[in-house]
């Protein structure tokens, strides 16, 4: 079997396009553009260029982007006045802090700071609680970006063994949330699980979000099974390489030979999670205007 390749790139940006008409009526209907909100702390690489990408995306899908690009030695209590400048301002729909903050910096009192109706990223208690109690709220866009592919690949989830290796309040604990609630049998599998392979053995669904290089092999996968890759890990460069290749959590060569279909690293579950922000956004933009979420966002 040579399992499909599941184009989260190209899904993704038939979201950005499908979000983007959207953005244009609610432009019309409230007067002003949905606003996005980005704060980066400090030159992390990676997450500079992240926040790149998200201004980029937001501008082109009609979205007003508001950039605070903050030194890496900001102190917690000039972060914590910017959220609440933030939270008071009324062209702002949405706010992001972008993680990972500079060490001293607590991440958990920073997203407490976040108006949960501007949490975009859904990480807030209360969003967290909404989702485990199943009231609308924001959901975090890496997991929701994954359901979106899942959903669009297998249609109806009901009774389907799913394992979400990865327990973190990001990606793995929603994920399991989300996968419970379109009525998968759904286990959680860490770091002390016991015979990982025997319990990944079991899953028609894989979701994949523990951040080690390739560690899910083609021999721990059930025949068939789809299999959602979430990990970005880049590979040290090779010889002649100046930087090494960007890889998932699962060895997908071996696994494209088993699985039915499958993420790929690049281009698979990264893409969804911008474009999920962008829906988010604009979803959090109707609910503060008053106005209704169109039902396809
Ligand atoms: N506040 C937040 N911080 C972080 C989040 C988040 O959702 N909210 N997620 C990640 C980073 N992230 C967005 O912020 C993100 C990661 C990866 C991608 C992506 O498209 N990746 C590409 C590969 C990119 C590359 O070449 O390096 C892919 O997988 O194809 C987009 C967004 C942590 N922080």
């Amino acid at each position: 079997m040579t399992a499909e390749r599941i184009d989260g790139k190209a899904f993704a940006a038939l979201l950005r396009e499908r979000v983007g008409a959207l953005a244009t009526q609610f432009e019309h209907k409230a007067g002003r553009k949905a606003g996005l909100a980005v704060v980066l702390v400090g030159e992390d690489p990676a997450s500079q260029v992240y926040v790149r990408s998200k201004h980029k995306a937001t501008v082109a899908a009609g979205m007003e982007s508001f950039e605070h690009r903050l030194p890496a030695d900001t102190s917690e209590a000039d972060l914590l006045a910017l959220v609440e400048q933030l939270n008071a301002d009324e062209a702002v729909d949405g706010i992001l802090v972008q993680l990972p903050l500079p060490g001293h910096l607590d991440d958990q009192a920073v997203i407490a700071a976040i108006s949960p109706d501007k949490d975009v990223d859904g990480f807030h208690v209360t969003n967290a609680g909404r989702l485990a109690v199943g009231q609308s709220g924001f959901v975090p866009c890496t997991p929701l970006g994954c359901m979106m592919l899942l959903t669009d690949r297998l249609g109806d989830l009901s009774g389907l063994e799913a394992v979400v290796i990865g327990r973190s309040n990001i990606v793995g604990k929603p994920m399991a949330q989300l996968l419970l609630d379109a009525n998968a049998t759904v286990t959680i599998a860490h770091s002390r699980t016991k015979d990982l392979p025997g319990v990944v053995k079991r899953a028609d669904i894989v979701v994949a979000a523990v951040g080690r290089a390739e560690m899910v092999k083609a021999e721990w996968l059930k025949d068939g099974a789809t299999v959602i890759d979430v990990g970005i890990n880049r590979l040290p460069p090779a010889e002649g390489e100046e930087k090494g290749r960007l890889v998932g959590d699962v060895d997908y060569a071996g696994a494209e030979g088993v699985a039915s279909a499958i993420t790929p690293v690049p281009g698979g579950v990264g893409p969804m999670t911008i474009a999920v922000l962008l829906r988010n956004t604009l979803v959090a933009a109707y609910r503060n205007a008053g106005l209704a979420v169109p039902e396809i966002l």
